[in-house]
């Protein structure tokens, strides 16, 4: 309630507190003239409530009242927060001494006396609201000062907190850079080194000062990394940061990978005026990485990859395999009652059991192919080979062999057997999965046949391959047992009826296998590699038996000896013909060669190279089965050939095939413009005789004249000079 006296509008306002209404109105009257705005209060109670509806500038207050006294009044005044300031004047008797000390006592500020002096109540009002109004603006502009102070005070309060947080902000973020594991880095703009923390010394084995002003690009490991560096300068430049794998290089040289975030400071101009690289050696991480790349593609027990791997390796292998057009089979490999080995000997020694195998089966096989394990004793094995499944075969027989022998484990020694299933793509399967499952159903049968064993998915290669390999072990013992003999068939001369020669015609008879035609064992001998020891052994039986006949007198018998492609392709061949014409004392001319057209047209030069050089022996040479490959007639003239074999599928029909009959007459024709003699096998009927004799085929053999026969058979035949054609 304190009245606005910025402006005062009257001279001052006033309040008489009077009892004697004389008093009061001489008062009231003397200041209203002289300019105060007047209030009146005629007791003490009326002032109390005057006053406190809006303070007065002044009060003139009398002593001597009925009810509450002028003292009692100024006490009560004096009480008030409000009414406190306001200066009050007693109005008493002129000699009242003691009046005077107690209103003073009270707060008063200057007493009046009785009776009344115009001037005087003029000149002390006038002086105590002036007082008054002073003391006011006084106190108001101390106020305004308190408090400009006092905002003053806060906001330095507020300075102060805001520096001692900026502080505390530069004091943590120098201790994160001191402490932080990760190497921090500043440069300036043209990335010269600035600024280094303690963990960049750890990582990179530089100090600060040997860094100091250098170019960043020192701690990176250069060209082996040169790709990623040139990105992250591509990104700064577009972007201001870059955050990636570099490979850095630490102050001995070596190299580690580091995981960089990188970024530019800009000042207010946006010019860059720093740049700051912060990064970790994650050498470890990588580490880690890598440990937690390979459990996830391998299997913990061996180390062996997991079916994930394997699969994407099969699809691999099975990509190779189709370019080349070769085959890829995966095998199913169980160890056979496995569970036992656990019972009898632990887990423990299961394991290793199991750890000793999978190293065994990685060292059986060759480099590309897979071996996996999926668990419990199931091991898995992808391999690349061709059509014929020869090394398909032989891994498995490696590792059945292989597995038998005892295996020693914490020096105790245990027998582990193992069955196997195959699968083959294409034939049984394209995916992975296709042929593991197919491979596992080979897996029972083979578990099914005894253990110990293998088995192939499909039941035809299963015999087919049961067959070969069979084979295969009989015939390497098959010359040592005495199991082969020569049989001659008789080649007759159409001229003059008589007998010409003999083609010799291998027989196998094994105790095993009983009679194998040569059809079914030459590939295979040639697969094997046994191809020269028999070729060998039929022309030491020819020559041997040539040398008979002629020791009996039964005349200078002409023998033709089939040539495998192996024998055609040995340097030794040459060298070994001469050499055994020459032991049994033989003329080159007893001898004559078959080479099939398939064997010389696979390397026409090389073919004629090696036909000149069995030619200068003296022997003749025959091309069998003509006209069933793709001869190129080019070739045929550069070929030293003697004679031309018509095969004997054009001569099955010559008689009823017009196509037959013409290829058999383009045969005939085309050997005697080549000056070569003409033969033709498998002559069967008089009517093919008739035919061929008239077409001017110059020789012929075949069932018609005779079988193969015996080397005793074909001497009474030599010795009976029997005329084949009347048969
Ligand atoms: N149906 C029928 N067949 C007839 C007739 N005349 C002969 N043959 C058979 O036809 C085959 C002719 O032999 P090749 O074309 O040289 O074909 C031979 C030859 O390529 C190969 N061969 C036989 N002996 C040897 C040998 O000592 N060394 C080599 N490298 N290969 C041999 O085995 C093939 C088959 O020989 P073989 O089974 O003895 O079969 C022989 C023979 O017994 C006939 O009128 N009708």
């Amino acid at each position: 309630m304190h009245r606005d006296l910025s402006e005062p509008h009257t001279k001052g306002e006033v309040l008489i507190v009077e009892d004697t209404p004389a008093s009061l109105k001489l008062l009231s009257d003397l200041l209203t003239d002289a300019g105060y705005d007047v209030r009146q209060a005629p007791n003490g109670e009326l002032a109390l409530w005057t006053a406190q509806s809006r303070p007065p500038e002044l009060i003139l207050l009398d002593i001597r009242m009925p009810g509450i006294d002028g003292f009692e009044v100024c006490r009560r005044l004096k009480q008030s927060p409000e009414l406190r300031q306001v200066p009050v004047i007693f109005l008493s008797a002129q000699h009242d001494t003691d009046d005077k000390v107690r209103g003073f006592a009270l707060g008063a500020v200057d007493f009046i006396a009785k009776p009344f002096q115009a001037e005087e109540i003029l000149a002390r009002t006038d002086a105590h609201v002036r007082l008054g109004r002073a003391q006011h603006a006084l106190a108001q502009e101390r106020a305004t000062l308190e408090q400009r102070v006092a905002e003053r005070t806060a906001e330095l309060a507020r300075e102060i907190e805001q520096r001692r947080a900026n502080e505390e902000f530069m004091r943590l973020s120098s201790q994160v850079f001191e402490a932080t594991r990760d190497a921090i880095v500043v440069t300036d703009p043209e990335a010269r080194i600035v600024a280094t923390n303690p963990a960049f010394t750890q990582i990179s084995g530089y100090s600060r000062d040997e860094v100091l002003g250098k170019n960043i690009t020192m701690l990176h490991a250069g060209e082996q990394d040169a790709a990623n560096l040139a990105v992250m300068a591509q990104a700064m430049g577009r972007s201001g940061h870059w955050s990636g794998e570099l490979l850095a290089r630490r102050k001995n040289g070596e190299t580690y990978p580091g995981l960089l975030s990188a970024s530019s400071l800009r000042n207010g101009a946006g010019e860059v005026t720093n740049h700051v690289a912060l990064f970790l050696d994650i050498t470890e991480r990588k580490a880690e990485q890598h440990l937690i790349d390979f459990l996830s593609h391998h299997d913990a027990l061996t180390g062996l990859p997991n079916r994930l791997l394997a699969r994407q390796r099969f699809e691999q292998s099975l990509a190779n395999a189709r370019r080349e057009g070769r085959c890829v089979a995966v095998m199913c490999l169980d160890l056979d009652r496995f569970r036992s080995i656990n019972d009898s000997y632990g887990h423990e020694v299961g394991d290793k059991a199991l750890q000793v195998v999978s190293h065994f089966l990685t060292d059986s096989v060759r480099e590309g192919d897979i071996v996996t394990r999926q668990g419990g004793d199931e091991f898995q094995i992808v391999v690349q080979d061709d059509a014929q499944l020869g090394a398909t075969m032989a891994l498995a027989q490696k590792i059945l062999a292989g597995l038998r022998r005892e295996l020693v484990i914490d020096g105790q020694q245990i027998t582990v057997t193992a069955s196997i299933g195959i699968a083959v793509s294409p034939l049984d399967g394209n995916s992975f999965d296709e042929l593991l499952r197919n491979a596992d159903t080979a897996l029972y049968r083979a578990k099914e046949t005894g253990r110990d064993n293998y088995a192939f998915f499909t039941e035809r290669m299963d015999a087919e391959i049961r067959d070969k390999l069979a084979i295969q072990s009989q015939l390497r013992g098959a010359i040592a047992r005495d199991e082969f003999e020569v049989h001659y068939q008789p080649q007759m001369c159409l001229r003059s009826g008589r007998l010409a020669g003999a083609e010799a015609l291998l027989r196998w008879n094994n105790a095993v296998l009983g009679r194998v035609p040569p059809n079914r064992f030459i590939p295979l001998a040639e697969e094997y590699g046994l191809v020269n020891s028999i070729g060998d052994w039929v022309l030491e039986s020819v020559c041997a038996q040539i040398r008979v006949w002629q020791d009996q007198g039964l005349g200078d018998v002409k023998v033709s000896v089939n040539l495998a492609a192996g024998q055609f392709a040995n340097d030794a061949t040459v060298p070994y013909v001469e050499s055994t014409l020459r032991r049994y004392g033989l003329a080159p001319s007893c001898l004559g060669l078959e080479i099939t057209e398939g064997t010389v047209m696979g390397d026409p030069d090389k073919a004629v190279a090696a036909l000149h050089r069995l030619k200068d022996i003296g022997v003749s040479i025959s091309l069998d089965d003509f006209g069933t490959g793709y001869s190129s007639l080019g070739y045929l003239k550069r070929f030293p050939i003697d004679t031309l074999k018509i095969d004997k599928s054009f001569v099955d029909d010559v008689t009823t095939s017009a196509n037959d009959a013409a290829i058999a007459l383009s045969v005939i024709s085309l050997a005697h413009n080549l000056n070569m003699q003409v033969i033709a096998e498998g002559v069967e009927t008089r009517e093919q005789v008739q035919f061929l004799t008239e077409r001017g085929c110059d020789e012929m053999q075949g069932y018609f004249f005779s079988r193969p026969v015996s080397a005793g058979e074909f001497t009474e035949l030599l010795r009976e000079r029997r005329n084949l054609f009347d048969v």
